[in-house]
């Protein structure tokens, strides 16, 4: 008999179906549960209320982030430093009480591995390919880039897991996200998945998973692809899936977490299996040649609001749909935006360097050679927020840190900081912001905050020049050095 040929996706959906139901959807077995304090504290009361225990504490990894303050989490004298807000401490507290009740691994907030949930599973190696993996949390999309299928939950859907290891879910429909080309000077992942984003919308994904493909991805680093898979839900889909490779193995080989020895040989032999098949058929095809594409940044408050640095301010009569036209007026008032004005006039008040999307070595080394041996703008605020203590540690080890603070640049903690306001970091009311982060929603980093969505060496050319700028112009040319 022939078999179908399969995407990566189907492959991994079908390893894992433990029933299917008449009505088509199907019980899903899961691999790996990523819990953090923000979505899990009824989960663990509703365990509680039914006598449940967690059915695979193994399986099971928690870490706080969200809520967490970015400042010195011990003191001088070694202690815990305290969180000043009450209902973060007790969200807090609750992660801490709630894991050691029920056995499952834990990274505290002063321990060297915390970080963004999302940094520290690919890191630790807990995200492996092939595997399905959930966290309350919808950049779970993230770990994709390893070749995991990994979505965000509800918290329901969080205890559900937490009893059952399992979750009931239809089947998505599948989009090809093919990128080729070659990317230029000064353009990063980040930029291609703005591009992509601007191009299919943020509802373009609803329904999919999206896997992306082609040359400029295949060529990525994990750093790369996991920025990339981040933002998939940013364009509306449910997962976005990178195929492993020897990149991906390089990448786990000897992480705390993944397999060793025979085991180790086994999983590779399986992970092999996973690419899709040559004449596999997707449900859907997008393309993206990001042979020309320009730095991106967004102007508006939708993920989907992007142009290139060379761009300007968009007219909303510009737009064909009423309803976008709309959005886009609402957009321009609350970012206090002109229509017309170049990208590259708009001064901007503070930088963030950081988040699940781009908080990564890399990312900081990205934005370090601008910062070498320049200097934040007067009047600018500009924070560097690593995704874990391990890739803080990391980059000091390099000297990263050395340059962001002679150049003026504040080095934090590793937490969710300004990405959210969920924390004492926040972009104060009418402040404009160049962010890494993913989002860029009314109120996003704060109260009445405007945010541009830009990569992290967009973020540091921000912070020196004081205005929303060209990477380019900085780091080519006479003079100039080299990303
Ligand atoms: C707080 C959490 C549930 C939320 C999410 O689901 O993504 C947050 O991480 C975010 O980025 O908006
Ligand atoms: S860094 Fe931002 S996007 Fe990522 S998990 Fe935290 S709040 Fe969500």
């Amino acid at each position: 008999m022939a078999i179908r040929p399969r995407t990566l996706y189907e492959k991994i959906w079908d390893d894992h179906v433990v029933e299917r139901r008449d009505d088509g959807t199907c019980l899903i077995y899961i691999d790996r549960h990523l819990v953090h304090e923000v979505t899990s504290p009824q989960a663990f009361s509703g365990l509680r209320a039914h006598g449940r225990a967690v059915r695979r504490p193994d399986l099971t990894l928690a870490v706080p982030d969200h809520n967490l303050p970015t400042t010195k989490r011990r003191d001088a004298g070694g202690n815990r430093v305290p969180i000043a807000d009450a209902e973060s401490a007790a969200q807090l507290d609750a992660l801490e009480r709630n894991t050691a009740d029920f056995g499952i691994d834990y990274i505290d907030a002063a321990a060297p591995e915390q970080g963004i949930v999302h940094v520290v599973g690919p890191e630790q190696g807990f995200t492996l390919p092939g595997t399905t993996l959930v966290c309350g949390d919808s950049h779970t999309s993230a770990h994709g880039a390893l070749g995991a299928l990994a979505f965000g939950i509800g918290t329901s859907e969080v205890e559900h897991v937490l009893a059952t290891q399992t979750l009931l879910l239809g089947q998505s429909k599948t989009m090809e996200v093919r990128v080729d080309g070659t990317l230029g000077f000064g353009v990063s992942p980040k930029d291609v998945i703005l591009a992509i984003i601007g191009k299919i919308g943020a509802a373009g994904g609803t329904g999919h998973v999206l896997e992306y493909t082609g040359s400029i991805i295949r060529a990525m680093s994990i750093e790369g692809r996991l920025t990339i898979a981040n933002m998939s839900i940013e364009g509306g889909a449910r997962a976005g899936l990178v195929a492993p490779d020897e990149t991906t193995f390089a990448y786990l080989k000897g992480r705390p977490m993944a397999p060793k020895g025979e085991d180790w040989e086994q999983a590779v032999t399986y992970w092999r299996t996973l690419p899709s098949d040559a004449n596999a058929r997707y449900d859907a095809l997008v393309t993206l040649d990001a042979t020309n594409i320009a730095p991106q940044l967004t102007w508006g408050t939708s993920p989907e609001d992007v142009v290139a640095i060379t761009g300007f301010v968009p007219d909303p009569d510009s737009f064909a749909d009423p309803a976008k036209r709309d959005a886009a007026r609402k957009s321009l008032d609350y970012m206090g935006l002109t229509p017309g004005t170049a990208m590259q006039d708009v001064a901007v008040d503070y930088v963030f360097i950081g988040s699940c999307t781009n908080s990564r070595i890399e990312d900081l080394r990205a934005a370090a050679a601008v910062a070498n041996g320049r200097h934040v703008a007067p009047g600018m605020h500009a924070m560097i927020v690593p995704g874990s203590g391990l890739v803080k540690r990391q980059a000091e080890a390099e000297g990263l840190d050395r340059i962001f603070l002679a150049a003026g640049f504040d080095w934090r903690e590793p937490g969710c900081s300004m990405c959210l306001a969920m924390n004492p970091d926040k972009v104060p009311p009418g402040k404009r912001c160049a962010s890494t982060s993913n989002r860029n929603f009314v109120g996003r980093q704060g109260p009445g905050a405007r945010t541009h969505l830009v990569s992290p060496a967009m973020a540091a050319a921000a912070a020196v020049t004081g205005r929303l700028s060209d990477v380019r112009d900085l780091m080519s040319g006479p003079g100039g050095d080299s990303l």
